[in-house]
């Protein structure tokens, strides 16, 4: 479960996020889509503390940090709530030179003090889970783009996170591979992994997301079922940012 409440980020005096409201419900997904620059990614990074908000609370699972309060939060209460979610990014970040599995276990031995054995191990699990235990010892270089989100996937999920945060898992993808890493999300979503994603992928959000937000200029106009927000959106911006796309990607539109 995810609960933002009045969440302000700004870089320098430039407002990215003005006053976030939000919640996740525990085993949904919410798909966040807006305009290039609206704030998506930064508001991802505010649930995992990549980025720290000025303002708001953020609670994710059983954690959560008021950034209204002084004194700030303690170091050690910042790292329990980033231990709460994992995150997938656009271009998948694998460690080079180590090979798949290991890539899996890194952060449980590193930071989570599991044996190697134990981690590999579990890391095996995760990579079956996403279809990529037959390329446990690959390199990431020798993997297809797709292939190497799916390990993201899995490293993202290594230590068990309350929640998945996906920042444009499938934008530097072609259609079929995209098409690889959506059926996994898909699964995950059916298992039951509560998910925050940005995507400009309407139709990955249409399948896939229990709750559509549409995010503009740093605040969220509106947010629904993605049959709502794509087919009766109320508010004028959403109606415009939807029709451009539908026109654009979605022109055999059926939900
Ligand atoms: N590290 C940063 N320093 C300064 N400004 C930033 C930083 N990160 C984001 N911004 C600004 O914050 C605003 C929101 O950016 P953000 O990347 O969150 O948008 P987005 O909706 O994810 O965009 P896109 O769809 O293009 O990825 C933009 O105006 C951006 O320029």
């Amino acid at each position: 479960m995810i609960c933002l409440s009045g969440i302000v980020k700004r870089f320098g005096d430039a407002p990215a996020l003005k006053g976030v409201e939000l919640s996740v419900a525990e085993g949904s997904v919410t798909a966040l889509i807006g305009p290039s620059g609206s704030g998506k990614s930064t508001l991802l990074r505010c649930v995992n503390l990549l980025e720290v908000p000025q303002q708001g609370r953020v609670q994710v699972g059983d954690e959560a940090i008021s950034f209204d309060d002084t004194p700030r939060p303690s170091r050690e209460a910042i790292r329990r709530l980033r231990r709460q979610s994992g995150m997938v990014f656009q271009s998948f970040q694998l460690f080079p030179h180590q090979n798949v599995v290991q890539n899996v276990a890194e952060s449980l031995v590193t930071v989570l003090d599991w044996t190697r054995e134990e981690a590999e191990a579990h890391s095996l699990d995760l990579l079956k889970k996403v279809g990529m235990a037959h390329k446990a010892r690959e390199w990431p270089a020798n993997l297809s783009g797709g292939q190497q989100q799916r390990v993201a996937i899995a490293r993202a999920l290594a230590a068990s996170p309350k929640v998945l945060l996906c920042d444009e898992p499938t934008s530097a993808l072609d259609p079929e591979l995209a098409a690889e890493v959506v059926d996994v999300l898909r699964r995950l979503a059916a298992e039951g992994t509560t998910m925050l994603m940005a995507t400009h992928d309407l139709r990955l959000a249409a399948t896939i997301a229990h709750q559509v937000v549409f995010l503009e200029d740093g605040e969220i106009r509106e947010s629904g079922s993605a049959q709502h927000i794509f087919t009766q959106p109320k508010h004028p911006r959403t109606q415009a940012f939807v029709s451009t796309l539908r026109e654009t990607v979605l022109e055999d539109w059926s939900i």
